[in-house]
């Protein structure tokens, strides 16, 4: 499949490696935005006002015409959005959140133009079997939390807590590439 160039909006290695495993070619371009939530918004509306802003946030500064893609990972559990855990205290009440019982991972996804724009959104399953109070200390203690929304990668140490999921396991770690694929294979075509 021919995709098209692209700029990606995003400094996590993990997008830079999902989106390099679609094979799409892509230069990186720099977007900080604002990630306070807005007062009663809902956590679906949060992730994808988040990945339309950083896409947005990314063809402002872009030199080139070339489409920008934006995303956004949010942990919920009960309604309630987790973010990265700034410190041990928030990161160890956030695992006791998620300790023996099921979570949603939410990941949008928006590829902007001047003149256009797409969007996904993907909504992941987690199950964590119990975690224990030594478990929590040693994860935190390994450094894998602190840059990670609910505070754990699934794709790291946090693997072993994971019992199942039940849906993309791409878009828990922060790009899911097979809707990521269909929407860059869309914009192709109505090009
Ligand atoms: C739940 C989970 C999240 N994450 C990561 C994906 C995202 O990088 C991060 C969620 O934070 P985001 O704010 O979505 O992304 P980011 O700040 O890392 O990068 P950028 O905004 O520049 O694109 O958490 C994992 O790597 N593994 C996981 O299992």
């Amino acid at each position: 499949m021919n995709y098209p160039t692209i700029a990606l909006a995003s400094s996590s290695p993990r997008r830079r490696e999902l989106l390099a495993q679609l094979g799409v070619n892509y230069e990186l371009v720099k977007a900080d935005i604002d990630e306070t939530p807005l007062p009663g918004e809902s956590a679906v509306e949060y992730v994808q006002r988040l990945a339309l802003a950083k896409a947005h946030a990314g063809l402002a500064r872009l030199t080139t015409l070339l489409p920008v893609l934006g995303a956004d990972t949010i942990v919920v559990v009960d309604n309630d959005i987790l973010g990265k855990p700034t410190d041990f205290a928030e990161f160890r009440q956030t695992m006791q959140r998620l300790s023996g019982r099921s979570h949603q991972v939410v990941t949008a996804v928006a590829l902007v133009s001047p003149v256009r724009q797409l969007q996904q959104l993907v909504t992941t399953q987690v199950y964590f079997r119990p975690l224990t109070e030594a478990e929590i200390s040693a994860y935190w203690a390994s450094g894998e939390p602190q840059d990670k929304a609910g505070g754990y990668g699934i794709q790291g140490l946090a693997a072993k807590f994971v019992q199942r999921i039940n849906g993309s396991y791409t878009a828990v770690v922060g790009l899911p590439l097979c809707e990521t694929e269909q929407m860059l294979q869309q914009w192709q075509e109505s090009l």
